[in-house]
């Protein structure tokens, strides 16, 4: 039972009813007792009227039958309105299971929001029957003589309300039956694995008025200490119970005989028991007389009296059937081993939207600890970053939902900003960033990486940002002197100076091969554990398999930097090697440690389900509606979706373009801002490009956006552009350049010769050649040669081919079969084409690292790049 504080305690409530019960007892009497008095008189008066005049008489005995009919009215209303009011106080005093008829119960039946000061035992027994109720929790101990078989079936039914009253696990029962191990309240049997109940048989008693002893002492001595009354007192002020109840239930037969230092301990526990919350029921066992003992006195057929209704009489309500005690006792044993409710995903919010600074440290709430209050994740100068571990399914997700929802809430955007990455399949963190179904985003995300599971480069680019970031801010600390974010805003207070979260889920993905991507990632890694400490850049991050990560426990001064340790159940290596804590703590909690996971640093934490996507959406409705009036939507990265062809900058200046030369896009490259691939044709040799490698649709995705980009910063008429189809898998894109392209010419392997005779123009001259390879037969040696000869000197003159061939060897032979040089390719984009075979278009021997992958190029210009980066062509073909 959980003591509300607007609430009464039992006691009170006990001594209304007494008191009205009394009230209704003298009003009955002084009611009944006027009737006659009426009558009285009346009759005196008849009497003596009789021996007078005979005409009087009749006239009397009309206001002699009237006075009495009056008298007899008036007692019966106000003996209503009284049975009425304590029908009343009796509901309220025995609210919800404590009072309600067991036929209207179900399993779930449970306690209400109110206290039961009483409970029900059946009715008083008037012309208005009201609920009878006996006290007991907080108020009284109970006291119960008659046939053995009612009185316990009594006790089951009295010990079913309390406990079903009561929250799971409140009210705590010892059954001490020597005669008839369980008998009447064996039903309450499937409480016992959740130890809410337990047997006593011969030999119990002892043991268990000692025990009652010490705890009583106990709770006195170090929860009452001094300062309550009593649990019930502390309860109302406090709003919390710390102390089950203790019901120890004696059933004994008549003859029981207690020894005198069982009656002595027995004495003690009435006289000092119910301020620890302790209570004896009785049957058989003489208790002493006190106050606190109602006495229940069961007679015959089912009618009884109690201390409580002195000389009115009760009839017993039926007991509960053996199902619904069977099924209530398994319900609240089942909610008491499942344990109490967690705290609700609205309890991490603050009062007051964005009110905290982020200057010396970041502080959110995640859960709830042991002893019941709000346990916090800090992120500083110390602990600086965190490791969270558990296997999937574990809460990662959820963890990291409750703590960003907390952050966010607390840190306005000026204070916090957030880089968020998942490297697994799925899309936890897309509803941070705007879609279709919702423009809204969470004002202090900057960055949202989904899908990158294939996409390390990407995990890779956003340590660069960071990194790049850590210079800058160290760079401004140095120049002011500050050694920390929180010196630094003082000596800048106009600069934006907000604490960086980076959190990278899965990040095992990013480290998992031995490539020159991990060894740049783990570098990138170390150097921001250590410095961004004092930058204000925190690194999160979050693994399934933290103890799979090789590259990670190879560097023990990485790993020391994450101080910070969450662990999902059965997370492995989260911890120091010898904290188990992880293996013990069940769903929906977490380890928090924030000193590396050594064992005395555990705080066990129960977290709320932080997912629910309506409560999500509602909350970062609200803070981007909030949000500055400069507030940019993130850079989302979705991995599964190609990149749209950009926005195009106003065309240059014509000068400028003939002096610099067009730049084509050609695709997005894996990096944070998104930043296109480009191909400068200015006239320098070998400006031409080569797209390599058998899949059409990507080969004219980069072919059409690069048409696109060059078209857009010529004037209509100021270049010439060609459009080379010679397979009719490109033909429709092929096309579709062709239209979106002003004057541009279309040819076929029916012209390809003629184009390749005439290139030379006093304007640039643009040419696009879709399946180039396939006019190998067409131009077999007249018009390779006129191919070469243009490649080798178009660029000079500003004419530029940007072909497709589909294989690297088809293109060779174009140039000329074995031993040809590549010299006019300056730059190349590759499909499916493995690393290997690039090796005479790159500078490194053997060629790059490249392992072909949908939607995925490898670009390289050899005028700009010192190795090959990947690309993911736009969407641009219809
Ligand atoms: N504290 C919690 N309260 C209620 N439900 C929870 C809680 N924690 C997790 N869950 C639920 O458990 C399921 C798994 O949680 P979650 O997705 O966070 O796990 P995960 O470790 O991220 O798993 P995976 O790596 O497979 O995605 C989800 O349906 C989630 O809603």
């Amino acid at each position: 039972m959980k003591s509300s504080p607007e609430h009464p305690p039992a006691r009170g409530l006990v001594s209304a009813v007494r008191r009205e019960l009394a009230e209704a007892r003298q009003a009955a009497r002084a009611g009944l007792a006027a009737a006659l008095a009426a009558r009285q008189a009346a009759a005196t008066q008849l009497e003596s009227v009789r021996r007078s005049s005979p005409a009087r008489r009749t006239a009397l005995v009309v206001t002699r039958d009237e006075a009495c009919q009056e008298a007899q009215a008036r007692w019966q209303r106000e003996t209503r309105a009284l049975l009425t009011a304590l029908g009343e106080l009796a509901e309220a005093a025995a609210p919800g299971p404590a009072g309600t008829d067991f036929s209207t119960w179900t399993a779930q039946t449970g306690p209400g929001t109110e206290v039961a000061g009483l409970l029900r035992l059946g009715t008083v027994d008037t012309d208005e029957p009201f609920p009878a109720l006996v006290p007991l929790l907080d108020a009284a101990h109970l006291h119960l003589s008659g046939p053995e078989s009612t009185v316990d079936s009594v006790v089951g039914g009295l010990l079913l309300r309390a406990l079903a009253g009561t929250a799971p696990g409140a009210l705590r029962v010892s059954i001490y039956d020597p005669g008839q191990l369980g008998g009447a309240v064996a039903g309450l049997a499937p409480l016992a694995p959740a130890g809410l109940v337990s047997y006593l048989g011969p030999g119990g008693l002892t043991p268990l008025l000692d025990e009652l002893v010490e705890h009583i002492r106990r709770i006195n001595e170090n929860v009452l200490a001094g300062a309550y009354r009593d649990l019930a007192e502390l309860a109302l002020r406090t709003g919390r119970r710390p102390e089950p109840w203790r019901l120890a239930v004696l059933l004994a037969d008549s003859a029981s005989e207690l020894t005198s230092a069982q009656r002595a301990q027995l004495d003690r526990v009435v006289r000092t028991g119910i301020s620890a919350g302790v209570h004896v029921v009785s049957r058989g066992i003489d208790l002493p007389p006190d106050a606190l003992v109602e006495r229940i006195e069961i007679g015959a057929r089912g009618i009884a009296k109690t201390s409580l209704t002195g000389e009115l009489t009760v009839k017993l309500d039926p007991s509960p059937s053996s199902t619904l005690i069977t099924e209530v006792c398994k319900s609240l044993a089942e909610q008491v081993i499942a344990g109490p409710p967690p705290v609700p995903f609205a309890a991490l919010l603050p009062d007051q939207l964005w009110s905290e600074s982020s200057a010396e440290s970041l502080r959110a709430p995640v859960g709830e600890g042991t002893d019941g209050r709000l346990v916090e994740l800090v992120l500083g100068d110390d602990p600086p970053h965190a490791l969270i571990g558990g296997p999937s399914g574990s809460g990662k997700t959820n963890l990291l939902y409750a703590w960003l929802a907390a952050l966010a809430t607390r840190y306005p955007p000026a204070e916090l900003e957030l880089h968020l990455l998942d490297f697994k399949e799925g899309v936890s963190f897309a509803r941070f960033a705007p879609s279709n179904r919702d423009p809204s985003w969470l004002p202090q995300v900057k960055l949202v990486g989904i899908n990158v599971n294939t996409d390390r480069e990407f995990g890779l680019a956003l340590l660069r940002h960071l990194s790049e970031e850590l210079k800058r801010r160290a760079g401004a600390a140095k120049k002011l002197g500050a050694t920390k974010l929180s010196e630094l805003r003082e000596e800048d207070p106009a600069g934006h100076w907000p604490r960086i979260v980076a959190v990278i889920d899965e990040f095992q993905v990013l480290l998992a091969a031995r490539d020159a991507v991990t060894s740049e990632a783990v570098s990138l890694l170390e150097d921001l554990a250590r410095r961004g400490r004092s930058q204000g850049i925190h690194l999160v991050l979050a693994s399934q398999d933290v103890a799979g990560i090789e590259a990670l426990w190879g560097r023990s001064g990485l790993v020391a930097q994450f101080t910070l340790r969450i662990a999902l159940p059965k997370a492995r290596r989260v911890l120091a090697e010898t904290n188990l804590a992880a293996e013990l703590i069940p769903r929906c909690h977490a380890v928090v440690n924030a000193d590396s996971g050594v064992v005395s640093a555990n705080t066990v934490v129960r977290l709320p389900d932080a997912g629910d996507r309506p409560t999500w959406t509602a909350l970062q409705d609200q803070l981007w509606q909030a949000r500055p009036a400069d507030s940019e939507p993130p850079r989302l990265f979705d991995g599964d979706v190609p990149p749209l062809f950009p926005l195009l900058p106003p065309p240059p200046a014509a000068e400028v373009l003939a002096r610099t030369g067009a730049v084509a896009l050609l695709g997005e490259t894996i990096d944070v801002a998104g930043r296109p691939a480009t191909l400068r044709l200015n006239r320098a040799p070998g400006r031409n490009l080569a797209v390599l490698g058998s899949r059409a649709e990507d080969a004219c995705a980069i072919l059409v956006s690069a048409g696109l980009t060059l078209a857009r910063q010529h004037a209509p008429g100021s270049a010439r552009f060609s459009v080379l189809c010679l397979d009719d898998d490109a033909t429709s894109a092929a096309k579709s350049l062709l239209t979106s392209v002003p004057g541009a010419s279309w040819h076929d392997s029916g012209n390809v010769l003629a184009l390749l005779e005439d290139w030379a123009c006093d304007k640039p001259h643009y040419i696009f050649g879709f399946a180039i390879d396939a006019a190998a037969s067409v131009l077999s040696g007249r018009g390779h040669e006129l191919l070469r000869v243009m490649l080798a000197k178009g660029p000079e003159r500003r004419t530029h081919l940007m072909g497709w061939w589909r294989t690297v060897s088809r293109l060779r032979d174009d140039l000329g079969g074995i031993g040809a040089r590549f010299d006019a390719i300056g730059a190349w984009v590759a499909l499916d084409v493995h690393g290997n075979e690039l090796s005479a278009l790159y500078p490194k021997p053997g060629g790059p690292t490249w392992h072909p992958r949908a939607q995925r190029a490898l670009h390289f210009d050899k005028a700009v790049h010192s190795h090959a980066e990947i690309i993911m062509p736009y969407e641009v073909v219809p």
